[in-house]
């Protein structure tokens, strides 16, 4: 049985669909969700787990520098017994040691098309911000496989969407997180069924 580790920084609703809807793709002795793994003490996600009595596991990776923080991940990794890592929403970078040990292992989704409007500083509304400034016609959600760069590994997956003249970060957020919600627990499934 694969154990997933949810990685989650905010509010949570992507780890909140994948927990409601993964066993429609994939059944519960294939894989499971084990951990909800999040930086944040005041993170949404954390109720989220709670409500679906996931254990959670909160890091502290403050003042610590890369090796430090290495160390913190594969205590809890290792503590889960972990397979397989899905980042819903994770603000911090995950070290090197830890993608080099979790080859294709590890996914993320962003919201805009990569290799657009990604990297450091781009995520949350920070991204609809500058799509939106620079005038983009079309915006979207990639998945992607995690390498030690942010954004930079192998895209799975993306959909896209219209960027009306009318539409602000928030009205694009909330196009962007449909989806989300529509697309990431399925690719999920597909990328674990497709690694048996
Ligand atoms: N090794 C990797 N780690 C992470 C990746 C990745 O591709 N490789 N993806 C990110 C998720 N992400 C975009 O999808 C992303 C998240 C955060 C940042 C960023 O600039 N963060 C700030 C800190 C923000 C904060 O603490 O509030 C920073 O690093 O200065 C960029 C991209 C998850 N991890
Ligand atoms: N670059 C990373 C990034 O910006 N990730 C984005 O954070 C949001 C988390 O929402 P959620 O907490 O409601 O799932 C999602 O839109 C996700 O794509």
């Amino acid at each position: 049985m694969i154990n997933i580790a949810l990685f989650a920084s905010g509010a949570g609703s992507n780890a909140a669909v994948i927990i409601k809807t993964l066993h429609q793709y994939i059944t519960p002795q294939e894989a499971n969700v084990a951990v909800i793994i999040t930086n944040n003490e005041n993170a949404g996600v954390i109720n989220i787990a709670h409500a679906n009595n996931i254990p959670v596991a909160i890091i502290n990776l403050k003042k610590k520098d890369e090796a430090a923080q290495t160390d913190i991940y594969q205590t809890v990794l290792e503590q889960y017994n972990i397979d397989f890592i899905v980042l819903a929403g994770y603000l911090k970078k995950i070290p090197a040691a830890i993608t080099h040990a979790f080859p294709q292992q590890i996914i993320n989704i962003h919201p805009a098309l990569l290799p657009a409007y990604g990297g450091p500083g781009m995520y949350g509304t920070k991204v609809h911000e500058a799509v939106i400034a620079a005038g983009e016609q079309q915006s979207g959600i990639t998945i992607h496989y995690v390498d030690e760069v942010y954004d930079h590994g192998a895209i799975i997956f993306q959909a896209t969407c219209a960027v009306e003249a009318t539409d602000t970060p928030d009205s694009l957020a909330q196009k962007i997180h449909q989806l989300e919600h529509q697309w990431f627990t399925k690719t999920i499934a597909q990328v674990l069924q497709s690694q048996k």
